[in-house]
């Protein structure tokens, strides 16, 4: 059954879900104490750079806007954000993998110089919190700090640099949404009306049967929707049908990847329908402006939250500041689960409230078990904590980053988890650097011989370095982090191919010009490294920051860096290394009998 809307007398129908969520275990760790805390969040939060090179402007993201009415200028800081995810549940590694790639995407325009404002957070209200708190016996408002608390914890553990954590329960938020509520109504796009339709609690959506599959079931949570009957307000999406059209025609930039631009298109042009912002029958939301006895719509409620991050909280919260603190986002990276509500609802509520629209939105693909969403509803996910705990946060964020091509699903298997990131990060870029450095110490007691640049005179190899961090800035642009990290791993390739047709070693045991030489070829391979260390830093920050240390820098140098420090020639001679260490431990899969999988 369709929903179908009726311009009627209101009806108070209160609908008592038939879903319930399971009790939650918390299997997480409260915010604890890092070894050193310290060096963590410098290496995050370092001070955002400001770009004393012309040159760099050229590097900054392209990313338009499609109603850039104020103009777009280079100083315009890069406003970056995740979905707020829901707290029904604690978070699982696809919540995670969103906020990884976010996450390195801050640090890639960090290293351009630009200010970025990344942005996560926590959509706290509604009926799914609502049940999952009575669940466990919590109230929703303790329910929500517990969670949310998770989501943090988590967050620090994988070196997540964000600069907002908005909560929707946060009193700024509650008054930009009430304003922000007034401004549509003002515009004459809210109206009341009777609706019945089936509503996925999941979701926390009204669906088209059409959409639905055997029973009424939602084809992602494979749970019945319900059918409900609400008297509620609703806002005038259809109104807006010609001006999206219009927009994307012009815009075609403004979602991505661009395969997805077809499906948005495709569901506007089928024709879009007005749909409620409000519910009777959920106590645990923000009141609508002017009737107590509705609450606004977790949609309408949580995608202000965008908008509500960027308030100061010294200032007096409304909307026009939070608006000139760094709207419009640049960036909202999400799933393709909540594509239509980020490119169809979102942009039409912000034109009837005369808001500029977001730069883009990106939908990424799934993580997938049995080729299902991994997701909280279906419980079939996947534990990060547990990854993080095994591995290290490096290697979960590269393998999940170089693994899973941007935009489409990708399976987990943990032999492949392991065989990758030993393959390139131990092998390929670990025991590179390692040897490297142990024939330095050997024969020329730690210290360069001679420049970087000097020791590359005339050499194609470092021009083989500069084409292939050149792709890595490209494919970092473009969003495609698999490519990013994929060129990198070329460039660390390049240096062990060079090692071994070069073979130092044995040309330092030949003493005289053959010995200079081969001083030499380690220079470049150090340096090499150096700038390995700063094309990777946005995947895997703590093992780039091992990299810089070995070569002798300081943690500030480290947290100085910025992407034109890629350039051949940072290393210079007399410059003294520190002693070789491993920078990646080799995961060992113990043999049978021993159920453990240890970090050498
Ligand atoms: N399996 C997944 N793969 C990739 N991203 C995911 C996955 N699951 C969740 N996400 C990220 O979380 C967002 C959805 O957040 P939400 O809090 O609703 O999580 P969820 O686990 O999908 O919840 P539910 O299962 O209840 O629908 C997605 O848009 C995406 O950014």
């Amino acid at each position: 059954m369709a929903g179908r809307v009726q311009l009627s007398k209101p009806n108070t129908l209160w609908f008592l879900s038939s879903s319930s969520s399971p009790l939650y275990s918390l299997n997480f760790r409260g915010l604890h104490n890092h070894n050193n805390l310290n060096f963590k969040n410098r290496l995050h939060f370092r001070p955002n750079l400001v770009s004393s090179s012309p040159s760099r402007g050229a590097l900054y993201c392209t990313c338009r806007s499609p109603n850039l009415s104020n103009g777009e200028a280079i100083s315009d800081p890069f406003v970056l954000t995740t979905p707020l995810y829901y707290v029904n549940a604690p978070p699982h590694m696809g919540s995670a993998y969103t906020t990884i790639a976010a996450d390195a995407i801050a640090r890639f325009q960090r290293l351009l110089g630009k200010k970025v404002i990344f942005i996560t957070g926590t959509d706290e209200h509604g009926e799914k919190i609502a049940t999952a708190a009575a669940a466990c016996g919590s109230s929703p408002s303790e329910h929500c700090d517990v969670i949310s608390q998770a989501y943090k914890a988590l967050w620090e553990d994988l070196d997540i640099a964000y600069d907002k954590f908005i909560r929707t329960t946060a009193s700024k938020h509650e008054v930009i949404v009430k304003e922000f509520y007034s401004r549509v109504l003002a515009n004459g796009d809210i109206y009341r009306a009777d609706y019945e339709g089936l509503y996925c609690v999941n979701c926390e959506e009204y669906k088209d049967e059409k959409e639905l599959l055997e029973n009424n079931c939602c084809p992602m949570h494979l749970k019945p929707c319900v059918l409900r009957k609400e008297d509620n307000y609703f806002f005038a999406l259809s109104k807006y049908q010609k001006k999206l059209e219009d927009t994307l025609t012009q815009n075609p930039d403004f979602v991505q990847p661009s395969f997805r631009l077809n499906e948005v298109q495709g569901w506007i042009k089928s024709g879009l329908k007005d749909f409620s912002i409000s519910r009777t029958s959920v106590d645990w939301g923000i009141t609508v402006p002017n009737d107590v006895k509705q609450t606004i719509y977790v949609w309408f409620d949580a995608l202000l939250g965008y908008i509500s991050a960027l308030s100061d909280e010294k200032e007096q919260t409304n909307l026009q500041t939070a608006l000139s603190s760094g709207w419009p986002a640049s960036l909202h990276l999400i799933g393709k689960d909540i594509l239509r509500f980020h490119a169809v609802y979102w942009p039409a509520m912000l034109m009837s409230a005369g808001l500029t629209l977001p730069k883009m939105v990106f939908g990424h693909g799934f993580l997938t078990k049995d080729g299902m969403k991994m997701g909280k509803s279906l419980g079939n996910t996947l534990e990060p904590n547990d990854l993080v705990q095994r591995f290290g946060s490096d290697a979960v964020r590269y393998f999940f980053l170089r693994e899973v091509e941007f935009g489409n699903d990708g399976d987990y298997s943990e032999d492949r988890f392991i065989n990758i990131v030993n393959a390139h990060l131990a092998n390929t870029i670990g025991n590179l650097l390692n040897r490297t450095l142990g024939l330095l110490k050997k024969n020329c007691q730690s210290t360069l011989a001679v420049d970087s640049t000097i020791a590359a005179e005339g050499n194609a190899f470092k021009d083989t370095v500069e084409k292939l961090v050149e792709k890595a800035r490209v494919q970092y642009e473009n969003l495609s982090l698999s490519s990013a990290c994929e060129a990198v791993l070329e460039i660390g390739n390049a240096g062990n191919l060079y090692m071994d047709e070069h073979a130092p070693w044995s040309l330092f045991k030949q003493g005289g010009a053959a010995s200079e030489a081969a001083a030499k070829d380690l220079v470049i391979i150090l340096e090499t490294m150096r700038i390995i260390a700063i094309a990777l830093s946005p995947i895997a920050p703590r093992l780039c920051f091992r990299i810089y240390t070995q070569l002798g820098y300081s943690e500030d140098q480290f947290n100085a860096v910025t992407w034109s420090d890629t350039k051949w020639g940072g290393l210079k001679g007399g410059q003294i290394m520190a002693q070789p260490k491993p920078i990646f431990a080799r995961i060992e899969i113990q043999k049978e009998g021993e159920d453990a999988v240890k970090k050498k």
